[in-house]
């Protein structure tokens, strides 16, 4: 029996049936604004909060993409309501203790909603709820988050591999209590974990074996559980965590834009000595791209920071010479490597061993990209080093991974030509990404 999918296509995917596309170069300086959209680490916290909720939360500002879909999707088949008004959604929760008894849900290639979902599930000893995913998404790193559930109470059956997806969750009777976890592998077991915590029967403490990665992706969650009514102690060193029992207060929120997205256009003007405003953002938020700012002003570009926008002009020549730990924002470890390739020295680019676990082996797949490129890459465990040279023109595989694509058309904006191939898997946080670099005047050629 195969119950995982390919595709994580939804309705809310763009460039169906778009096999690749060509860039062209701007050959031009431009001076731009853009508006991005919602974050997709923000939104998907927003509704399982709201869907889990007493109440009917508001939300605007949310992301419509493949992550998203697929998580609305998911709440919605346990029993949440999701309905369009004008700019808002409007979710009215489920109260955990109606989860049905039996349900099936598909979270397409959400690493969000594998992560923060399982633990809510296992909330309740009636209830049994099979998960299921893309084939992509079913071989990423679960099984510390599910040992943690069984040390919580929380049964977890694997239907098919041992580790893997697809898996049935079920509660027992006495859910909570204490639980030892690493964070080192990924950030989201313990954002899944804290999430759960306030619907088990006992109050729950979390105590972490290591450091965790990509951090501030769980302030983003203590914060938000903040914003429906729950409140989370921590120590100041992240080791501890105390969750008290209770239930989510339903919220009207506008939520944050894209700071991951936001990048991709900030590194295009620092690539194309070109400026960018964008507009509407959280200059205070906790996502942690945003550090991504410093980086590229590290490698020359001039920056400037308003409340609510940054504004980032390209210099002449992209300094290289550096070393950059992006423990903290690896994310964005593709792009900067990707402008890497056009700096004035080598850049060495550390700490991101565990995006080896992402959408794709990420550190395998930049090397490979920029090599056909013809650029010099020494690929190290948790990095590479990557020394400019001459660049030229190839057709490359985007390995079903957006942040690949996205990192990997900045190329195609200075190199004529560069071609990549199933461009569509930007819909998983970005669908409009194409649409947004041609409203820049960048020349997009769907094949
Ligand atoms: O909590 C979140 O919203 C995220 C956490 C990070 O994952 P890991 O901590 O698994 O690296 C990040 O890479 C992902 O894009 C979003
Ligand atoms: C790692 C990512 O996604 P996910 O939420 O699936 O982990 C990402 O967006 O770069």
């Amino acid at each position: 029996m195969t119950i995982n999918l390919k595709s994580a296509k939804s309705p809310w995917s763009s460039l169906d049936g778009v096999e690749a596309l060509t860039l062209h170069p701007i050959n031009q300086s431009f001076n731009k604004e853009v508006i991005i959209p919602g974050s997709k680490s923000v939104t998907n916290r927003a509704f399982i909060l709201a869907g889990f909720s007493n109440g009917t939360s508001k939300l605007s500002g949310y992301l419509k993409s493949d992550d998203t879909y697929w998580c609305m999707e998911s709440l919605k088949k346990l029993g949440a309501t999701f309905k369009f008004i004008e700019d808002e959604i409007h979710i009215t929760g489920i109260n955990h203790a109606e989860l049905p008894d039996k349900q099936q849900i598909f979270i397409g290639s959400a690493g969000t909603s594998a992560r923060f979902l399982p633990g809510i599930l296992g909330t309740q000893e009636k209830s049994e709820i099979t998960v299921t995913s893309t084939e992509q998404l079913a071989v990423r790193p679960h099984q510390t988050l599910h040992e943690a559930l069984q040390q919580l109470g929380v049964e977890v059956k694997y239907l098919e591999e041992e580790g893997q997806l697809p898996i049935t969750i079920k509660g027992t009777a006495q859910t909570g209590g204490k639980v030892s976890i690493a964070g080192n592998q990924s950030s989201q077991f313990i954002s899944g974990l804290l999430m759960a915590a306030p619907l088990f029967n006992r109050p729950t403490e979390i105590e972490l074996t290591t450091n965790i990665v990509q951090s501030a992706y769980v302030d983003i969650t203590i914060e938000m559980m903040h914003q429906f009514g729950i409140n989370v102690d921590v120590s100041d060193d992240y080791k501890h965590m105390k969750v008290e029992q209770g239930q989510y207060q339903p919220a009207t929120l506008p939520l944050e834009a894209d700071l991951s997205t936001a990048c991709y256009f900030m590194a295009l003007a620092a690539l194309n000595k070109s400026t960018i405003k964008i507009n509407h953002l959280n200059m205070e938020s906790h996502q942690p791209d945003l550090e991504v700012v410093d980086i590229l002003e590290r490698m020359g570009a001039t920056v400037e920071k308003g409340s609510d926008y940054v504004v980032i002009s390209g210099p002449e020549q992209l300094k290289g010479h550096l070393t950059i730990d992006m423990n903290a924002c690896s994310d964005q470890a593709l792009t900067i490597g990707t402008l890497a390739a056009f700096a004035d020295g080598p850049i060495t680019i550390t700490g991101v061993e565990h995006i080896r676990h992402h959408e794709c082996n990420r550190v395998s797949a930049l090397t490979e990209s920029l090599s056909k490129l013809g650029i010099d890459v020494v690929e190290h465990q948790d990095g590479w080093t990557i020394t400019p040279g001459q660049i030229e023109a190839a057709t490359l595989d985007t390995f079903d991974d957006h942040r690949v694509a996205m990192s990997l058309s900045l190329v195609g904006t200075k190199i004529d030509g560069v071609k990549l191939l199933d461009p569509s898997c930007v819909s998983k946080t970005c669908p409009t990404y194409f649409e947004m670099l041609k409203s820049l005047g960048i020349s997009v050629e769907y094949n």
